[in-house]
This record gives structure tokens, sequence and C-alpha cells, in this order.
């Protein structure tokens, strides 16, 4: 535990949230944050499994913790969550003005171009760097799921998508889903990843999914999105996360729910249904 920082400890449903700043080799960054709430089965002779929450944009470990109302599920369900921070931070690590760009907007992938390939290795991070680190410093097991909003919704499908060897279901609130034909993924992965758009289609659930081939592993996806979101249209574009997974026969279930915006309001009203469509499979006997 002497590479972890801990910088808050809460109880919380006879659990623990905690705060915790280490040093990421892969972001090259000595000021990474996370948070963690512990469920009170957790022990080292009950390794509990692990919730993997990504964030949207603007948001630190923070967001997820203090409002989307977890805890209380996840204590009762036995299932750990880990929510990290939306990039690297600091002084050196680079950023931009826009909210939309830089740090607090890492987009969970791996950066190739100048400056910010120095730092932002957000997809690394959150894949492997991390759950290594946790593993090997709390009472978890290897039973891993992936969530997360907005830009971490759409992070938690790409991590998923690419990885599923290594997670076991994935959901997203409001996920920008098709990043590569909407601005915010447009800006985004021309500063990340140039302006090669096939360079892009490694990081686009959309564009992932329909790669998947019949024999490939398949796993649960759930995603809910509010029909009230003011990023619908414009940013986030579920029907063609649907239709590439229709094409392709792939388990997503897209559920509408009229009047919910795309605050963490909603997050809240949906968040136990999440936590327990997770933890059928976290739980399921091996
Ligand atoms: N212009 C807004 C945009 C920021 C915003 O809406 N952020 C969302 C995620 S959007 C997609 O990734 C968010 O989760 N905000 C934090 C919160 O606690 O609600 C702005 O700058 O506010």
């Amino acid at each position: 535990m002497d590479t972890l920082q801990l910088l808050a400890s809460n109880r919380s449903f006879g659990g623990w949230h905690r705060r915790y700043q280490h040093e990421s080799e892969v972001n090259g960054c000595t000021m990474m944050t996370f948070a963690v709430f512990m469920p009170p089965q957790a022990s080292e002779s009950n390794r509990v499994p692990v919730l993997y929450w990504l964030s949207g944009l603007t948001c630190t470990d923070e967001n997820f913790m203090q409002k989307a109302g977890a805890q209380r599920i996840a204590a009762e369900l036995g299932i750990a969550i880990v929510a990290p921070d939306t990039s690297p931070r600091g002084e050196g690590v680079a950023n931009d003005e826009g909210y939309d760009l830089g740090q607090g907007a890492g987009f969970y992938v791996n950066a190739t171009q100048a400056p910010w390939d120095r730092h932002y290795r957000m997809y690394d991070y959150v894949t492997s760097e991390l759950p290594a680190l946790i593993e090997a410093n709390f009472p978890v097991n290897t039973r891993r799921s992936i969530a997360g909003h907005s830009m971490g919704g759409h992070g938690a499908l790409v991590c998923a998508l690419k990885n599923p060897d290594r997670y076991l279901s994935a959901s997203a609130f409001s996920p920008i889903s098709h990043p590569s034909q909407t601005p915010w993924g447009q800006k985004a992965f021309t500063a990340y990843l140039g302006d090669n758009q096939e360079d892009w289609v490694g990081y686009d659930a959309s564009l992932l999914l329909r790669k998947v081939k019949g024999t490939d592993a398949r796993m649960p996806v759930l995603v809910s999105q509010g029909l009230a979101d003011e990023f619908l249209q414009e940013q986030l574009q579920p029907e063609a996360l649907q239709e590439a997974a229709k094409a392709v026969d792939y388990p997503v279930t897209l559920e509408l729910h009229e009047h919910y915006d795309h605050s963490y309001y909603f997050i809240a009203s949906f968040i136990e249904q999440h936590l327990r469509f997770h933890s059928r499979v976290l739980h399921q006997s091996q």
C-alpha cells in the first residue's frame, strides 16, 4: 500500500469510501487520483468483485461517488466500486482552455499526438495499470465489470469491447456512442489521435461493435439514455450503437427514458438497475 497516498476516508453504508493519489507509470504523472467504495463484506478471506466507473467531461473521481447514490446498493450486493479521475493532471501535463479537451477530458484513449502523447494514456491506465494496483492492494477478486457516463460511458464500452476477457459486463449512461461522427469526439480524437480517421476506429464503440465476429466472446451490455438529454442528437446518437449491435447480433439492451436529461439526477435514478445488472454476472457461480 506504500505507493498509495490516502487522501480521504469516509464510512459509508457499513463499508468505506476512500480517495487515493498515486504515481501512474503509464500516464507519467505523480498525482493520479481515484476513489474506491469497499463494501462491508470485503475481507482478505472474502474478496469481492469490482465495478469500474468512468466519469464524463469535467469530472474527477468525486462526481460519481458524491452524486450517484451507488453506495447503498453496492454495500447490499457486495461489490466494490473504483472511480478513476478522467485524465492525468498537474503542472507539466498538457491542457486546453476548453472543458472538452485536456485535463478532465482524457476520453480513455492512448494519445499518439504531441503534446498529449507524453501523459494521456488513459486507456492503458483504466484497463491495465489501475486494475493491477487495485487487485494488489485491496480485498477484491478478478471479476470485473465496467460502466460510465457520457465520455466515460463510451470509454466503458470501448474498454469492454476491446477486452472481453477482462470484463464480465458493461453498462453506460448517455454514452457518446459514435464519437468519430460527433463534435466532442471529433475534437478529442483529432487532438489525441491525429487527422487520420482510420486511427480512430479502435476507439469508436459503434465501429468496434461492427467488427465483432460470430465466434467472438460477448458480454451483456446495458445502455440507458434520457430522451430529454440536451446532448442527445448532436453528441450522443445511441441509434448508431443500436444499429451496430443489431448488425452483429451483440447483446446490447438500450433503454430510453422519457423526461430524463444528461445529469447525475438521471444516473441516480437508474444506478440501482445498473448495479443489479452487473451483480447478476459478477456473482454468477463460475
Ligand atoms: N458545458 C458543460 C458540459 C460538461 C458536462 O455536462 N459534463 C457532464 C458529462 S458530459 C460528457 O462527458 C458531467 O458529468 N458533469 C459533471 C456533473 O457532476 O454533472 C459544463 O461545462 O458544465
